[in-house]
């Protein structure tokens, strides 16, 4: 028997009699990424904030299991602009030794040297990047995330792309990654679900081979199956493989 990390039951949510989530089932394994991708208004927020427990304005039933720790990121980087970067990946993290877990964290996110900074002092990358060290040093069994490079320009989306596949591979924790972008969905998750009208509509492995021709291929038929299945038009690809990911060295730098 394989243990879930995530184990949704019958989850239904309404608004206002208005039904959002109308019985979803879903199972995340252990270190597991999925991507979650979907109309807008099809629901994906909805369901993340579900799962952390964070919809009081929603009815609903249904049963959720997860494990106990959990951390979230969002669009915005949700930072308390009256504390430097070091006590805002700190905050709620108790115990002397947090400081140093601390300083590493933001080490990974290549924000060596910046922990005195203010929020403020920071891109919008920057920010992000202390966001995802603010995640990481909770040590998560899930990582949850809203659109988190939603609002990042092309390129520091693809080295931020980088980074998560990187942290998460070190880290291993079962990542839901809610996105728009079925790009960022195939190179990153490990497989795609994908809700329509509050019910999963698909639920598709990645399996991308390591490189060559049979990556691309791949690339390019989980591109138009997903194009067909959330009814747009198929653009030239934008993300193609030769934008090659910075090498992780390069990432060591802050943007
Ligand atoms: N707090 C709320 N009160 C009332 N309706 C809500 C609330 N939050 C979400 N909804 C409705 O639920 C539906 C799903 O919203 P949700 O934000 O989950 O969609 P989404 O798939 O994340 O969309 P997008 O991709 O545009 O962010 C929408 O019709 C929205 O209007």
């Amino acid at each position: 028997m394989t243990i879930s990390a995530v184990q949704v039951r019958g989850l239904v949510r309404t608004f206002t009699l208005k039904g959002v989530l109308n019985g979803i089932d879903l199972d995340i394994a252990p270190g597991e990424f999925v991507a979650l991708l979907g109309r807008s208004g099809s629901g994906k927020s909805t369901l993340l904030r579900a799962l952390a427990e964070i919809d009081h304005e929603a009815e609903g039933s249904g049963e959720i299991r997860l494990p106990e720790r959990l951390s979230v990121i969002f669009q915005d980087a949700r930072l308390l602009p009256w504390m430097r970067v070091l006590d805002n990946v700190l905050l709620g993290v108790p115990g002397r030794e947090a400081r140093v877990r601390g300083r590493s964290a933001l080490a990974e996110v290549g924000l060596a040297g910046r922990e005195r900074a203010w929020p403020h002092e920071l891109s919008g990358g920057e920010q992000q990047r202390v966001a995802l060290a603010r995640a990481l040093v909770r040590e998560p069994k899930l990582l949850l995330a809203d659109e988190p490079f939603g609002a990042l320009d092309a390129l520091t989306r693809i080295q931020m792309h980088a980074l998560l596949r990187r942290l998460s591979d070190v880290h291993d924790p079962a990542v839901l990654l809610v996105t728009h972008d079925i790009d960022e969905a195939i190179l990153l998750a490990d497989r795609i679900v994908m809700l329509d009208d509050g019910r999963l509509a698909a639920d598709l492995p990645v399996d991308l081979p390591a490189s060559g021709i049979a990556r691309r291929e791949r690339i390019a038929e989980l591109r138009a199956l997903l194009h067909r299945l959330l009814g747009v038009e198929e653009a030239p690809a934008d993300y193609h493989e030769d934008t090659t990911p910075p090498e992780p060295a390069a990432l060591g730098r802050a943007i």
